[in-house]
């Protein structure tokens, strides 16, 4: 089964072709790097594969799970209903920062419960159960209790995959998840990823800054740069001198692995009633 079918999607913001007839597709159970220097369209297709954009109006189109999730720029009526079987990993904003964790973990259940339980949180023993055994999967059982703000900004990315075990999401999205993370919790973050791929069989799709994470994590490697599709095949087959041709100066950025990290710790929503998207 064809997990992502991406056909003919363009965007633009104003002058900028963020995205130029892209057409990508990923099967069900593959683990995929995106990867790009910065500008070059990762989060903004990541964005179309979750619904949070809808591309040009003509003849593109964004089938998820073999549904159409949006055709020729609009959403389908569906889409709602669909993102539940899309769990999303942003570089920030992952967590509601007053709640425990654990609470944030089970507002993967939202999509599946009755609202009211959900704006109450109102959660079945079983509920939590499953919370604290997705925390205990990605190995950080003994923060369930903690305040989701004072976790250090790799247990942030492990809570929010978490999250989306409790979703049981069918799809994965990590948009640049280890980007703000130090190569230990980094290397942390990807193992656990690929593990989820591997084990749970989920679909994941990584945008990544750094080629070598893909190509030691990811079997599949699409590459972008100005919105086009520049590369797609296997990770190991894209060498160093491959990035330097097909993106210059900006290579620099992609192929040193340290390089253009910045110790930052990923933020959580700051305000309470925010809840993080399709948890
Ligand atoms: N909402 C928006 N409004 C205006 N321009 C946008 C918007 N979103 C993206 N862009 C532009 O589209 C292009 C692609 O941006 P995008 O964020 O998808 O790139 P990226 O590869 O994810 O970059 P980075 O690695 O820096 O996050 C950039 O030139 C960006 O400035």
């Amino acid at each position: 089964m064809t997990a992502i079918s991406v056909r003919n999607l363009s965007k633009s913001f104003g002058k900028k072709r963020a995205l130029d007839n892209v057409s990508l597709e990923i099967q069900r159970g593959e683990m995929v790097a995106l990867i790009g220097a910065s500008g070059s369209g990762k989060s903004t297709l990541i964005r179309h594969l979750c619904g949070l954009e809808t591309g040009q109006p003509g003849q593109s189109r964004i089938d998820i799970l073999d549904s159409a999730m949006q055709d020729g720029g609009r959403l389908a009526a569906r889409a709602r209903d669909m993102r539940r079987s899309i769990g999303v990993v942003f570089q920030q904003f992952n967590l509601v920062g007053r709640m425990s964790v654990l609470t944030n973990v089970l507002l993967g259940n939202l999509g599946r419960i009755p609202v009211w339980r959900g704006t109450f949180g109102l959660f079945t023993a079983e509920e939590k159960q499953k919370a604290r055994e997705a925390l205990a999967r990605v190995g950080i059982p003994e923060v369930a209790w903690q305040r989701a703000s004072t976790l250090s900004g790799g247990q942030q990315q492990r809570a929010a995959i978490a999250r989306t075990l409790v979703q049981r999401s069918d799809i994965l999205l990590a948009d640049e998840p280890i980007a703000s993370l130090d190569p230990a919790s980094a290397r942390r973050v990807m193992e656990i990823l690929a593990a989820v791929n591997r084990d749970e069989r989920i679909t994941c799709v990584v945008s990544l800054h750094q080629v070598e994470y893909a190509r030691r994590y990811c079997p599949r490697t699409v590459a972008l740069r100005d919105g086009r599709i520049v590369f797609d095949g296997p990770s190991s087959e894209l060498t160093d001198q491959m990035l330097v041709d097909l993106y210059g100066d900006n290579s620099e950025e992609l192929i040193l692995p340290n390089a253009p990290m910045q110790p930052a710790k990923p933020r959580c929503v700051p305000e309470p009633g925010r809840i993080p998207a399709f948890a």
